[in-house]
């Protein structure tokens, strides 16, 4: 247990499982570096070596090569999850998106399984299931303890029970096939939260309060949580939703996948968090319209379109 700082993204190590459980001291000594960093950057890395096996992390980024290796006719039919963004999404020549949406129930990741494999494919399905799991605890754990930080743990619950889960997978080319490095432009997620998990390939970078773009070391067994637009609402501010983009300079095929978490319904800011110090910066949102708005309407929005222009008050 502790933390860490490496290229000024704050590490958070989970091998302890006490750190899992509500009220303990590891409990509570990591939510206090957990909310600064959200606060500071909007994000941290955690690492949970007991949850994600060498094995697990191989054999999964293998069926993920197998699952790009279809063909592209293929890939653009498995959109038949809605209302959250799901099947086959490009940004550009070099990243390639697949999702699933409501990815904490394996009906659904089954579903998706049988459209590429019809004779099934367990490594591919458990892994997926597994990783779900794990990020969804990581989800909860994390907003649990930012909830308690601000006074406002009675509302968790009810958070928990209004999250849908979205999958989303990516590829991205190495630079030598495409001579782009633009993988994904400088963005936030439409998200309440995003937790992702990649291949050894550098990409990811974060955008800091100093103005400088840090690029995020990838660490066996660890996750990136980043807040998302709709962290930073509910939050009054409190939490900074994270800038980030992808940069391609390696010839590898780089990997990553997310689980996006949505809130169903309205997010309005806990009367708690409004105060003089702190007056209410937004109105209520409901992200599943926010995000069909910012669907709609990319071309003249672009990617950094803020949620304050959304929602601001
Ligand atoms: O590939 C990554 O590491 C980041 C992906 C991402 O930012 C996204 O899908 O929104
Ligand atoms: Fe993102």
């Amino acid at each position: 247990m502790g933390t860490q700082t490496v290229a000024k993204i704050p590490v958070v190590d989970f091998s302890n499982e006490d750190c899992l459980k509500p009220g303990t001291s590891s409990w509570l000594s990591i939510s206090k570096s957990i909310c600064h960093a959200l606060e500071e950057l909007g994000c941290f890395v955690a690492i949970l070596p007991g949850k994600v096996s060498p094995e697990l992390h191989n054999t999964f980024f293998g069926t993920l090569g197998e699952l790009f290796d279809f063909p592209t006719e293929i890939k653009v039919q498995s959109s038949f999850e809605k209302p959250y963004p799901s099947g086959y999404i490009t940004a550009n020549a070099a990243n390639e998106g697949l999702g699933i949406g409501y990815a904490t129930d394996p009906e659904y990741t089954r579903r998706f399984t049988h459209h590429f494999w019809p004779e099934g494919h367990d490594s591919f399905r458990e892994g997926a299931d597994l990783f779900a799991k794990v990020m969804e605890e990581l989800d909860q754990v994390v907003t649990r303890m930012v909830f308690e930080n601000y006074g406002v743990e009675k509302y968790h619950d009810d958070h928990i029970q209004s999250i849908v889960h979205t999958y989303r997978f990516n590829q991205y080319k190495g630079f030598d096939k495409t001579g782009i490095d633009e993988g994904l432009p400088a963005h936030t997620d439409k998200t309440f939260n995003t937790t992702l998990y990649q291949n050894h390939v550098k990409g990811l970078e974060i955008y800091s309060k100093d103005n400088e773009w840090i690029s995020v070391d990838p660490l066996p067994s660890s996750f990136i949580f980043l807040a998302g637009d709709g962290f930073q609402v509910w939050s009054n501010d409190r939490v900074r939703a994270c800038k980030h983009r992808v940069t391609l300079r390696e010839n590898d095929v780089r990997y990553s996948f997310g689980l996006f978490s949505y809130r169903e319904g309205e997010t309005h800011v806990p009367k708690e968090l409004v105060d003089k110090d702190h007056p209410l910066q937004y109105k209520a949102l409901h992200q599943f319209e926010y995000v069909q708005y910012f669907k709609k309407n990319y071309s003249t929005l672009g990617p950094l379109y803020s949620i304050k222009e959304y929602c601001g008050v």
